[in-house]
């Protein structure tokens, strides 16, 4: 059987080297193009890849999806920092490019996906829920992709619902110390050298709390994610948006 052709935009970042890495390592994979900064797009169209792994910045972003969708190249994306007006960008891209498919993933490892999951089936139970998300001090964007994620879904959970807003006696407060706010969800989020990309989910009732708590030690956990995203989106036509859609969770 002829192996994926994959390429890796970012291969030069830290998620992004690791990608290479893991990419390589694929029996069922191979590296065609590993792009940096300044170098041409059209060095995935050149290599023949028939996917690409987008790892950058949310500066560069839309820029490589645009080039790879009008090239059909499927495109498996952790980049953060998406809002609605960039996702109807892309999917007006999408559907000039009927055939291809983009998996975007707010986090790639298993046991934030898991989290994101177990958080969105406690949010009606609770009262209050709060997100303290914390990340190396070299993150461009917060909150970050995961935790605003995490708190859409628990706000579409508790809208479903039909749970009333949380209750909050705040009337003054500095600025930023209630975090922000991402659909009524508090969202906190620190950043501190040493660490990598932790989460807290946090709920609260009366007399009980209940904490899901997510560590990423490594940049290694989101190679199965990717891997996974990578053997999937080429089957899998238009955007789809979590990794949670080929996991097959139930
Ligand atoms: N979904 C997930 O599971 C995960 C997502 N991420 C996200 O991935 C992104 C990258 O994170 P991280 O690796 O830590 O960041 P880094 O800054 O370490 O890496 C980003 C790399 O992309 C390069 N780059 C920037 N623009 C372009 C471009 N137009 N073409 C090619 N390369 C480019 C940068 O080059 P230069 O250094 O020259 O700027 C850098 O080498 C972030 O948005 C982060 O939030 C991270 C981890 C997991
Ligand atoms: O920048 C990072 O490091 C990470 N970014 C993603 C996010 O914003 O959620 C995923 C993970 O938290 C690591």
């Amino acid at each position: 059987m002829s192996k994926l052709r994959v390429a890796v935009i970012g291969a030069g970042g830290r998620i992004g080297s690791e990608a290479v890495r893991a990419v390589e390592a694929a029996d069922d994979m191979e590296l065609v193009a590993a792009l940096g900064r300044g170098d041409k797009l059209e060095t995935l169209t050149e290599a023949g890849a028939q996917v690409a792994v987008e790892l950058t910045h949310p500066d560069s972003v839309m820029e490589n999806l645009e080039f790879c969708v009008r090239n059909g190249i499927h495109g498996v994306v952790g980049t953060t920092g998406w809002t609605e007006e960039r996702l109807a960008r892309l999917n007006t891209w999408l559907d000039a490019s009927p055939s291809t498919g983009v998996l975007i993933a707010p986090n790639f490892s298993i046991g934030a996906v898991l989290t994101m999951t177990f958080a969105r089936q406690a949010a009606r139970f609770f009262e209050s829920a709060e997100i303290v998300e914390l990340h190396h001090p070299n993150k461009a964007d917060a909150p970050s992709g995961t935790a605003t994620r995490t708190a859409q879904l628990i706000a579409a959970a508790r809208h479903e619902a039909g749970c009333p807003p949380q209750p909050d006696a705040t009337t003054t407060a500095l600025e930023g110390a209630r975090g922000a706010d991402v659909d009524g969800v508090p969202v906190h989020a620190v950043r501190l050298r040493g660490l990598l990309a932790h989460q807290e989910v946090l709920f609260g009732d009366t007399g009980e709390t209940l904490t899901i708590r997510h560590d990423s030690l490594h940049h290694s956990c989101f190679m199965p994610g990717i891997l996974l995203g990578a053997r999937r989106v080429v089957a899998t036509p238009g955007l789809t948006f979590g990794l949670e859609h080929f996991l097959d969770l139930g």
